[in-house]
């Protein structure tokens, strides 16, 4: 085995540049990590600098270094899509090329609204695209007051329900979340998501979600290379929304986050005991805080914070470990709307007994990571993505 343990971090959101097809997704131009620098007059992300960052992509206060410690590339998204579950799928080895069901300019029909009203006992607001904060203003009150619950929906396949956890309760919310899982699987109504959204606060202005989010997707439709791990008696150790996104399927051991901050900490406390195989980190903060709101200078003190967290897990990683930094789709913080941006996604892979560095061949698809993860750990390759194991030395 080349690599020991292989800890593959996805920054969520963290694009590199606008795909070639972005414009079919209106998200021509898109660069979350880079128009995030702009906004800020620069990032100081000294340990990603180091490893390459600024090497593989054009960002403002990451300079390009001379001997860069690590291997970096771009990866384009093949699936169509740009989600949170496309993309991590595509890492896998699952590639998307028909499209999670979405309702974003109606809404939920009404015969699913009425079914999900009669299932639960409780009735309906919302049922509209919206912001889950901005929604929180204009018709959480309303939920205190009648015990209906919020549900509304967004530019991805998502059915998201919003109640208060104190005056609604969070086993009342997870349990109308299953139903709507549920009901939510009949073909013509088959989002990817159920998204538990509990909150506290007492009226407009100072409602807060809280970190109880629960998601719950749909399995992925075939094994991917979590499953070839799990089946091979590796650990797969997931931390943050991982364990959702898979529906468990390959996953031996899960660590829910409170935050990204959370979660790399977690990450380091991985790190420090023995395991042999992959840990899989998601830090949704960068996407579900800042790039959704629209909030540059909350992204760019995620990705600062963020890189110093980096530098405690390199520090505690042995030589024959290996780190990749990756992404799963882009939410530039300065594009126009509020959803995802349809970009590339940057790769910074590091291990202490490196000797060489530099650029990986580009323009291949993100199941180049789960193929990489297979071939380093010898198990079944995915049907599709190609290894790059043997350019990093
Ligand atoms: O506006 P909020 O509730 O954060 O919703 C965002 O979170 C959802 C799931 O990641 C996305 O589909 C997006 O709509
Ligand atoms: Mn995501
Ligand atoms: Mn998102």
């Amino acid at each position: 085995m080349k690599y020991n343990r292989i800890f593959l971090v996805v920054m969520d959101s963290v694009g590199a540049g606008a795909l070639p097809d972005a414009a079919k997704y209106n998200d021509e131009g898109a660069d979350t990590i880079g128009h995030t620098a702009d906004a800020v007059g620069g990032l100081k992300m000294p340990v990603m600098q180091k490893l390459g960052l600024g090497n593989l992509h054009h960002i403002k206060g990451i300079d390009p270094v001379d001997a860069p410690l690590g291997y970096y590339t771009k990866l384009l998204e093949k699936s169509v899509g740009k989600d949170t579950m496309t993309g991590h799928w595509e890492m896998m080895g699952l590639y998307i090329d028909t499209p999670f069901q979405t309702f974003t300019e109606t809404g939920f029909p009404d015969e699913l609204i009425k079914e999900l009203e009669e299932k639960t006992g409780h009735k309906i607001i919302g049922n509209k695209s919206a912001s889950g904060t901005e929604i929180l203003d204009e018709l959480g009150e309303r939920h205190m007051q009648t015990g209906e619950m919020i549900v509304y929906t967004s530019a991805d396949s998502v059915l998201q329900i919003a109640a208060h956890e104190e005056t609604f309760g969070l086993e009342e919310l997870y349990r109308c979340c299953e139903i709507a899982r549920e009901i939510t699987m009949k073909p013509e109504w088959k989002v990817g998501r159920i998204i538990a959204r509990p909150f506290i606060g007492d009226k407009a202005g100072n409602f807060q979600r809280t970190p109880n989010r629960h998601d719950l997707a749909l399995k992925p439709f075939a094994n991917t290379v979590l499953n070839s791990l799990k089946d091979c008696n590796f650990d797969v150790i997931s931390v943050g929304k991982i364990n959702d996104i898979f529906v468990g399927e390959g996953i031996t051991e899960s660590h829910k986050s409170q935050s990204s901050i959370h979660g790399m900490e977690q990450t380091i406390e991985i790190a420090g005991k023995p395991f042999n195989g992959l840990c899989f980190v998601n830090l949704v903060d960068f996407d579900a805080k800042w790039g959704h709101r629209r909030n540059p200078q909350g992204y760019a003190k995620e990705l600062e914070d963020f890189d110093v967290l980096l530098g405690k897990l390199i520090e505690t990683m042995n030589e024959d470990d290996l780190v990749i930094c990756t992404a799963d789709h882009g939410n530039d913080p300065t594009h126009h709307g509020t959803d995802h941006t349809r970009e590339m996604i940057p790769v910074v892979a590091y291990a202490k007994n490196m000797n060489g560095s530099g650029l990986i061949r580009q323009g291949q698809t993100f199941a180049d990571i789960g193929a990489t993860v297979a071939d380093n750990f010898k198990v079944e390759l995915p049907e599709n993505g190609e290894s790059f194991l043997d350019s990093l030395n």
